[in-house]
């Protein structure tokens, strides 16, 4: 782990297992450092809110909020800022009267049982709570997942959240959809108590000012299809993305710790996917939960997800207890 002073420093000048090349896009900052950049950012949530908006096994806290994302909201509030600016300057250059702003799309990657879900929600609050008061909607990709039915049908259980399980082309219809400001886009919704899409349940987004689209698969890129037409990745629609990012081991650990809590509490929901676990023995729900993280989830980290990492603006790298030891911010 990291315990120099990073800041200002090229991540090239660090041994560490980024690899060592000789120029890095990214600047590198323990969270010390990021933490000095929130400057006069006030602190808009509570402890209790904080405590409402993690996810099960992730302990952020007020301080880890103060530490890493009070900077990082002030940082996108400039983004946003400018992203204004720009384009009230092109519609003067084009001449256009009559076009209206789109929303800012925000991007958040990961692997599984990395923690988007809490840097999600944390963030879309912070951002809500901004002075100009923006409408924040919030959106995960695990709704464009082919339903079970599919999945088994075409042999696919066990490759849930890999880029063959999503209906890429309706994500990239919604994200399209969103990016010409349309009026009332429904994204598909899912269950994990059922483990599956939810039939005819939709979130309706209606022009928000900020939209925040988290889920493993959000930074990478689609092989070209044969017949050589030209088709976007979901990143083409991203204002500014982020990649939460920690060691294989620990999210090991934390996917499996979670999946032990999940036990004790949803699990014995009677009508949860996974409840047949609640009722085998702790050895035999371990060696579970260790082979749909082996068979499945590294597999997706290792294959898909880690090398989409280097297309993310930021990436928030944790260690121990989920807390951000280093933020890599990519140089403009
Ligand atoms: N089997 C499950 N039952 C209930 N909730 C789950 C289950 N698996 C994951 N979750 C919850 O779903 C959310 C998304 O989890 P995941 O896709 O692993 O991403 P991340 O941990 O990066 O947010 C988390 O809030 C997690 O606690
Ligand atoms: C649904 C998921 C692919 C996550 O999807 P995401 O919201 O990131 O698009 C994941 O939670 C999952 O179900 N993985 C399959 C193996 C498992 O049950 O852990």
């Amino acid at each position: 782990m990291i315990t120099q002073p990073l800041h200002g420093k090229n991540r090239a000048d660090i041994p560490d297992d980024y690899g060592n090349h000789h120029y890095s896009p990214y600047r590198f900052f323990s969270a010390e450092e990021w933490s000095q950049f929130r400057a006069d950012t006030p602190l808009t949530l509570t402890a209790d809110e904080v405590r409402r908006l993690r996810s099960l096994n992730d302990p952020i806290d007020l301080d880890e909020v103060r530490r890493i994302y009070l900077s990082l909201s002030r940082l996108l509030s400039a983004h946003v800022e400018s992203s204004h600016l720009l384009f009230q300057q092109r519609k003067r250059f084009l001449s256009l009267s009559d076009e209206s702003k789109t929303p800012f799309v925000i991007g958040i990657a990961g692997s599984v049982a990395v923690g988007k879900s809490t840097t999600a929600r944390i963030l879309a609050e912070l951002l809500s709570r901004w002075p100009s008061s923006p409408k924040v909607d919030l959106v995960t990709t695990d709704g464009f997942l082919h339903p079970n039915a599919v999945l088994k049908r075409e042999n696919m259980m066990d490759r849930k959240g890999f880029p063959e399980s999503y209906d890429m082309g309706a994500l990239l219809r919604f994200l399209s959809a969103i990016k010409a400001g349309q009026p009332n886009v429904k994204a598909p919704t899912y269950s994990h108590l059922t483990y599956d899409v939810l039939p005819d349940q939709f979130q309706v987004i209606h022009r928000p000012d900020i939209l925040i689209f988290e889920g493993i698969n959000v930074l990478q890129s689609r092989s070209l299809p044969a017949d050589g037409k030209v088709v976007p990745m979901v990143s083409d629609f991203f204002d500014f993305s982020i990649y939460i990012d920690a060691e294989e081991a620990l999210i090991h650990n934390w996917y499996v710790e979670r999946f032990m809590r999940l036990r004790e509490t949803a699990f014995k929901n009677p009508d949860s996917y996974f409840n047949r676990y609640s009722q085998v023995s702790e050895e035999e729900a371990l060696s579970i939960a260790e082979g749909l993280w082996q068979n499945t989830n590294l597999k997706n980290l290792r294959q898909n997800i880690l090398p989409s990492r280097p297309r993310a603006d930021l990436i928030l790298q944790k260690g121990q207890n989920h807390l951000v030891e280093t933020v890599g911010l990519r140089k403009i």
